[in-house]
């Protein structure tokens, strides 16, 4: 089983057909990802999520955008493996750690990673990074909590040509974004070109 410190960048996904769910996936493990932020901005999200989830059992599932509890249920009983949103929210929070689901909540505040950190959390996503500041922002943000060990995802404005200012910092984990399979690209079937939209990411990455 794939884990979540083994990927530098995880797509985010907002899917309006489940239908589309399966031929993504695949396309995104042809470029080398095994991981998948499907976003529950859309009706067919819990859907998506159990498709990918019974066809590649092996994939890292998560759900994005899960800012109540009673989607966080849905979210873990559709089989995402595990979730991530744009802010910090306690009682998410706290029904992901009820099932034993890890949870990446949204911060952009000092105060947002204390109110993560106190809830549990370690692994945090940095949103909207680009829009906050960047790696200046983060870099100036994170640096009194050196000592607790917390890690970040920045999503939000990274993109191919930005993403390795983040990921060259020791406190990012991973980087997120939508560009690695737009909407669009998803509607159209675009596969070949969000399998290479993966493969020049991951490429990138390894530049780090
Ligand atoms: O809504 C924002 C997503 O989390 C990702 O941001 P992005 O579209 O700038 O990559
Ligand atoms: C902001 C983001 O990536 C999320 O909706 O989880």
């Amino acid at each position: 089983m794939a884990d979540l410190d083994q990927f530098p960048v995880i797509p985010v996904i907002v899917i309006d057909n489940a239908n589309d769910a399966v031929p993504l996936a695949e396309a995104l493990i042809a470029g080398g990802l095994n991981i998948i932020e499907v976003t529950f901005r859309t009706a067919a999200a819990a859907e998506a999520i159990e498709r990918i989830a019974n066809k590649f059992p092996d994939m890292l599932v998560g759900a994005g955008t899960v800012v109540t509890a009673e989607q966080a249920q849905r979210a873990i009983d559709a089989g995402s493996k595990f979730g991530l949103a744009p802010g910090t929210d306690p009682e998410t929070i706290a029904y992901f750690k009820s099932k034993n689901v890890p949870f990446i909540p949204g911060v952009m505040t000092p105060t947002d990673i204390q109110m993560a950190y106190k809830a549990g959390c370690k692994r945090l996503k940095f949103f909207p990074a680009g829009a906050a500041g960047g790696t200046k922002m983060l870099k100036a943000m994170c640096a009194p909590y050196s000592n607790l060990g917390v890690k970040f995802c920045p999503t939000g404005g990274v993109s191919l040509d930005n993403m390795l200012e983040y990921l060259a910092m020791p406190e990012v984990f991973a980087i997120g974004g939508s560009w690695l399979a737009t909407k669009a690209q998803i509607a159209s079937g675009d596969w070949a070109g969000i399998t290479q939209q993966v493969k020049d990411a991951l490429a990138k990455a390894a530049e780090v």
